[in-house]
């Protein structure tokens, strides 16, 4: 019947058919055309299409890179447009609405610029909006109602499903086609971290498979994103044991001690009796790194009369070219397979170039370790990680293979470094756009501590306000908003609605540390606040996560915890600061999952003058 139909030319379908995709092809061969006339370097996807063609001209015809691209505007733009048009629709409709959406982009970027991509996640209001022009109308009280409002906060954060999950889904929906078929839930509210893991939470207690876990994990062994399973216990016993329980943490302390003197003592050096801009941020990386790399291998990174100077300066440049890096732990690519397959980008090769430069650095570690641990016979050094790990290997080498033990190395350095040195600066320009701030911490510091002896771990349990300062700071900026993405392995329900299994989990930590519905003022800076929520469970009821919940929360938040205070402790002690220019108390961030700041972060430094005979000493 319908082939009859086909062949008497039935309402002139065909012809309609066969004349639309005539014209698709001229528009989609005008923009290859105009391409390939462009320069050749450019990062499009047809640019990449192209270069693919030259290489392999019978794969990437013509005609394949026209389906490429008609894929990515049939998908990409009527729903997109759809979506912004029925938003728009509402918003008109709703004035209170539109006022409030915009009160909050003016109060939250301001009427200097444009709003960008990165923003988004400073939005809560606008993304309830996007959510309640998406929703499925079937699942909701008053669902002929526009009210954003029902996204904020509460267990309603995870009944919405943008990107595409199951039957509650709205399968051909903007967002689910910009971000692939991968189903992704994302929760928002105290209530659905709680349900997500303590109930689920061995169910969540996996990690996706992604491009970034392909490239830097080798082969999945480092634990941050092993597969939950004997290799993750054994790898997080052992980590634990050796490096985070209270027990290695008491051994470890007088590490941080002393390093928190040289830090003290080289900053006392540098500005060498006066008033000096410093570059903070190269500072505290600096703290970082040496810090790390005296637990794993023994030894500095960069040297004393280094730290500050255009040698050092050089060595944190290129160690954070090495391992905080701008890659993302998960991208379009991990949604949309085609475009690794054409090489969205270039990010798999930014990828692999970065592992090499840490397997690299890595390698010279270990072979330098062994060298020095052969000739020189060094105790000091067989307390080291590297030193543990290398005793292990020797006992069970088919175990402690060179993968694991490098996997192990690797997770310290990314995991501690970054982390701690962003919370650490953030800290710092909260407490130099907050003078009564500092005053206050100052205060407590001068009365408990006084000026005798510096900052040391176990003057901190003696010092409740720098404790609030650092918690407040944790809950403004935590340094990964998104938490790592965990994997469903089963199905489950959260806040009564299904979750399949293979689903990947975000909790969305920035917006529920700044949930006005959860916190009073959530915006403003106010460490006061944590002296009225003792006592409250764990993390403060699910409010405060920098560190996540449940088995694969952060290992290392006591470690980081106590890195920070004593570093941020020893440089309100001992040194008045001011801020070196407007542009460093800017509170602004970009969005990559783990928080950087946009700028340096510089401050003018002065030794105190009633430090100045400790400084000296040190
Ligand atoms: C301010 C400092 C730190 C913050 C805010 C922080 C935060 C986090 C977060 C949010 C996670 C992911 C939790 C999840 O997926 O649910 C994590 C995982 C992890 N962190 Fe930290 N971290 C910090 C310092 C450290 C330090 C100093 C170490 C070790 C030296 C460390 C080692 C790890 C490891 C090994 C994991 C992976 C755990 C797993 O997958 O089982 N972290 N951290």
């Amino acid at each position: 019947m319908v082939a009859v139909l086909k062949w008497v030319g039935f309402q002139g379908l065909e012809k309609n058919l066969v004349e639309l995709k005539k014209r698709r092809d001229k528009f989609l061969q005008g923009l290859i055309d105009e391409c390939r006339k462009s320069r050749a370097d450019k990062k499009t996807i047809i640019h990449t299409l192209l270069s693919l063609q030259r290489d392999q001209p019978e794969c990437y015809t013509d005609d394949i890179i026209k389906g490429v691209i008609m894929v990515m505007f049939t998908a990409g733009t009527h729903t997109s447009a759809v979506t912004m048009e029925w938003a728009m629709s509402l918003l008109l409709n709703h004035p209170e609405v539109m006022k409030k959406a915009r009160l909050e982009i003016d109060n939250l970027i301001g009427k200097t610029r444009p709003l960008e991509e990165p923003d988004i996640l400073k939005l809560p209001y606008l993304r309830c909006i996007i959510n309640e022009t998406l929703r499925d109308s079937k699942f909701w009280e008053e669902a002929n109602e526009f009210k954003p409002e029902r996204f904020v906060g509460g267990i309603e954060g995870c009944k919405f499903i943008p990107f595409g999950m199951g039957r509650r889904a709205c399968p051909g929906s903007g967002l689910a086609m910009r971000y692939g078929s991968m189903p992704v839930l994302i929760v928002s509210s105290p209530s659905a971290v709680e349900e997500c893991f303590t109930k689920n939470d061995i169910i969540f207690a996996n990690r996706p498979r992604t491009m970034a876990g392909d490239w830097l994990t080798f082969n999945y062994t480092a634990y941050i994103w092993a597969p939950y399973g004997q290799l993750w216990k054994i790898l997080r016993r052992l980590t634990v044991m050796e490096l985070l329980s209270s027990n290695s943490l008491q051994k470890t302390s007088n590490v941080r001690d002393q390093e928190v003197v040289n830090f003290t003592r080289s900053l006392f050096k540098f500005c060498n009796g006066r008033s000096r801009n410093v570059d903070l941020t190269n500072w505290i990386c600096t703290f970082s790194f040496n810090l790390m790399n005296k637990i794993v291998a023994g030894r500095h990174l960069v040297s004393e009369e280094d730290v500050g100077m255009g040698k050092g300066i050089a060595m944190i440049e290129r160690l954070k070219g090495i391992f905080i890096v701008d890659l993302p732990v998960l991208n379009m690519c991990d949604f949309l397979p085609l475009l690794r397959w054409i090489g969205y980008k270039g990010m798999e090769k930014k990828m692999s170039l970065v592992h090499n430069q840490r397997n690299e650095f890595l390698n010279n570690l270990l072979q330098e370790f062994r060298q020095e641990k052969v000739s020189v016979g060094n105790r000091e050094k067989q307390n080291t990680l590297i030193g543990t790990l290398l005793s292990l290997q020797e006992s069970e080498p088919e175990f402690y293979t060179e993968d694991v033990i490098k996997s192990i190395m690797l997770v310290i350095f990314i995991a501690g470094t970054d982390t701690s040195s962003t919370s650490l600066q953030w800290a710092m320009r909260l407490l130099l756009a907050h003078p009564e701030a500092l005053h206050k911490l100052r205060a407590e510091i001068d009365s408990q501590v006084g000026n005798e002896h510096l900052l040391n771990e176990s003057d901190l349990t003696k010092l409740p306000y720098l404790h609030s300062v650092i918690n407040e700071t944790l809950r403004l900026y935590p340094p990964v908003p998104l938490l790592l993405p965990h994997y469903s392995s089963e199905d489950c329900t959260v806040g009564g609605y299904n979750v399949p299994k293979h689903t990947i989990l975000l909790v969305n930590i920035w917006a529920i540390q700044r949930d006005p519905q959860v916190w009073k003022e959530p915006n403003e800076f106010k460490p006061e606040r944590f002296d009225s929520m003792e006592g409250e469970k764990e993390g403060f009821n699910y409010k405060l996560i920098p560190f996540g919940m449940g088995r694969r929360s952060c290992p290392g938040a006591t470690m980081g915890t106590r890195a920070i205070s004593l570093a941020l402790g020893a440089l309100i002690q001992c040194f008045d600061w001011q801020s070196a220019g407007e542009e460093n108390l800017e509170l602004s961030y970009n969005s990559r999952i783990n928080i950087q700041k946009i700028k340096s972060l510089e401050a003018i430094c002065t030794p105190r003058s009633n430090f100045v005979q400790l400084l000296s000493q040190l």
